[in-house]
């Protein structure tokens, strides 16, 4: 195990990443750190929660020089949410150093950020095409970046941002560093580094098997119209910190945002049609804990880091074994426990084993919860709540009234009525969701011979970079046809797969501030 000192970085890099309570460097951190150091070029695969995040930050907070007003570092990742935490993440590390760094991403107002541009920040992170939206008006020079990240460089070509990404690159000078990372590098991304990267060192600590994995994985057949009573009831047996339901498409998450609220829990919905304001403020309570379950589409599968998530449901079966992966990872991070639970109709079983076979993950059986289980776990978590707060011993304010209560009422009944207050009545909101025509594998091809799955395949991601509101319901849809339709993933060419897949993510918004550090 290797301690931060021994990198013998800037000591205010030392004492940042010592009050954030690192002590010892993650296994992908120790290796990536020393040979970021030295220059090369590299390309860093870890498991989720690993801490990618810190492995290319450190080296490259290291690097900028504070009394050189050029913009050095770059950062690229595929969604705004995930370039604000990165954004954030690094400023901490860097705040004694007094780096100034930049998130830059589409949905916040331009004018803002050209202003922020003008303030000279060391870093940016941004998404690629607000990026390409500021090279295009000359707000941005790149012409003195020495190194170069993309982070969940994968999901950057699945989304179609290969163009912008040769594009943003023609822009540095080519004696950069530029680095890669992901917890999932399928065939494609090889080809990306070939053409990237200059002789790259592969640094993977991905273990052939886990021993003892810190997220418990779980499926549940269920059919269709049993998905949205099963998982209500199992949030209300596994009663979950923080939780991420996983929809499919926009609208099935908005529906099942709505619906989880009938049903009284705590959940709000993120997807890509979302203004950024509520982009924003639906994350902000969530890491808040104002609410208790997000419900996402893929838009929040990818790097995003909230502590206490300690269950992710699958409400939809993923796509691909890449996304399975990173849903899961939402939670367990940073060496916590977690549990993740996806639901598969039977038509879907076949897809799931698929996904097993890719990612190497046995994922056991539970069986739906029947409503009489969801009751009963609610009325013991109800009666521990009475047992602590009696041992908490500060009833005196309520003791008379209990008295008077007692006086005029029968005792069981009275236990029995605040038990009733204390359970959450589950079942009583009938909800109807739109069906989703089942997922089921598309013959997959199999390529190279990689770790993380090596398939030839591409996501639709209608869900990222907006559209117009409305369009993210397609019932069924989401290339989820094993034949027929269109022409396949597998037969076309991934980077042909990607062309035209593009939209334009920016909208109109005003974001406070601009600097998370400065
Ligand atoms: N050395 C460390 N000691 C303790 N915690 C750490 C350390 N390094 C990083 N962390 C914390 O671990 C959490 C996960 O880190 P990070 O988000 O970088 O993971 P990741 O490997 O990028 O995951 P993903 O693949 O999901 O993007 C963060 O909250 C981070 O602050
Ligand atoms: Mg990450």
């Amino acid at each position: 195990m290797k301690t931060f000192q021994e990198f013998e970085l800037h000591h205010s890099l030392t004492r940042a990443i010592s009050e954030m309570g690192f002590e010892e460097a993650t296994p992908i951190q120790a290796q990536v750190i020393p040979l970021a150091l030295t220059g090369r070029d590299l390309i860093g695969q870890a498991q989720t929660g690993t801490g990618k995040t810190a492995a290319f930050g450190i080296p490259l907070l290291e690097k900028v020089d504070i009394d050189n007003d050029k913009v050095q570092g770059l950062v690229l990742a595929p969604t705004r949410e995930l370039a604000i935490q990165v954004a954030e993440e690094l400023s901490k590390i860097g705040a004694h150093k007094r780096v100034k760094i930049l998130p830059i991403y589409g949905g916040q107002d331009i004018g803002r950020q050209i202003r922020a541009l003008k303030n000279r920040p060391h870093l940016i992170i941004a998404t690629p095409g607000r990026l390409i939206d500021h090279l295009e008006r000359h707000t941005v020079r790149l012409g003195d970046v020495e190194t170069v990240v993309l982070d969940e460089a994968d999901e950057m070509l699945n989304m179609g941002f290969l163009e912008e990404i040769q594009k943003i690159l023609s822009q540095v000078p080519t004696e950069r560093q530029t680095m890669l990372f992901s917890a999932t590098m399928p065939a494609p991304i090889r080809k990306l580094a070939d053409q990237f990267l200059n002789n790259p060192e592969h640094i993977s600590v991905i273990p052939k098997v886990v021993k003892a994995p810190s997220i418990a994985q779980f499926y549940c057949e269920v059919s269709e119209r049993q998905k949205f009573d099963a998982l209500c009831r199992m949030i209300d047996i596994d009663g979950p910190d923080l939780a991420i339901v996983f929809g499919r498409t926009k609208r099935r998450v908005d529906e099942l945002a709505g619906a989880l609220q009938k049903r009284g829990y705590m959940a709000e919905g993120l997807h890509g049609d979302l203004s950024q304001n509520q982009r924003d403020q639906v994350m902000r309570k969530f890491r808040e804990g104002q609410i208790e379950l997000l419900v996402a589409t893929d838009v929040a599968a990818r790097g995003i880091d909230v502590s206490n998530v300690t269950h992710v449901y699958n409400f939809d079966i993923p796509q691909d074994p890449e996304s399975y992966t990173h849903r899961v990872g939402r939670t367990g991070r940073a060496g916590r426990e977690g549990t993740a639970t996806t639901f598969v109709t039977p038509r879907e079983t076949e897809h799931l084993h698929f996904i097993e076979r890719i990612s190497k993950f046995k994922i056991a059986k539970r069986q739906m919860p029947t409503f009489a289980d969801a009751v009963n776990k609610q009325m013991q978590n109800a009666v521990e709540k009475i047992v602590d707060t009696i041992e908490s011993n500060e009833l005196d304010t309520y003791i008379t009234m209990a008295n008077e209560l007692l006086d005029e009422h029968d005792s069981n009944r009275l236990i029995a009525a605040a038990l009733k207050l204390l359970t959450r009545e589950t079942n009583n909101v009938n909800i109807e969701l739109t069906p989703e025509a089942p997922l089921r594998s598309k013959k997959p091809k199999f390529g190279g011979g990689g770790s993380q799955g090596s398939y030839q395949g591409n996501r639709r991601r209608d869900d990222f970079r907006g559209g117009k509101p409305g369009t993210g319901g397609r019932p069924g849809g989401y290339g989820s046809k094993p034949s027929g339709g269109k022409p396949s993933a597998g037969k076309r060419g991934f980077y042909d797969e990607l062309r035209g897949k593009r939209k334009k993510e920016d909208r109109p918004f005003k974001k406070e501030k601009d600097f998370v550090n400065v």
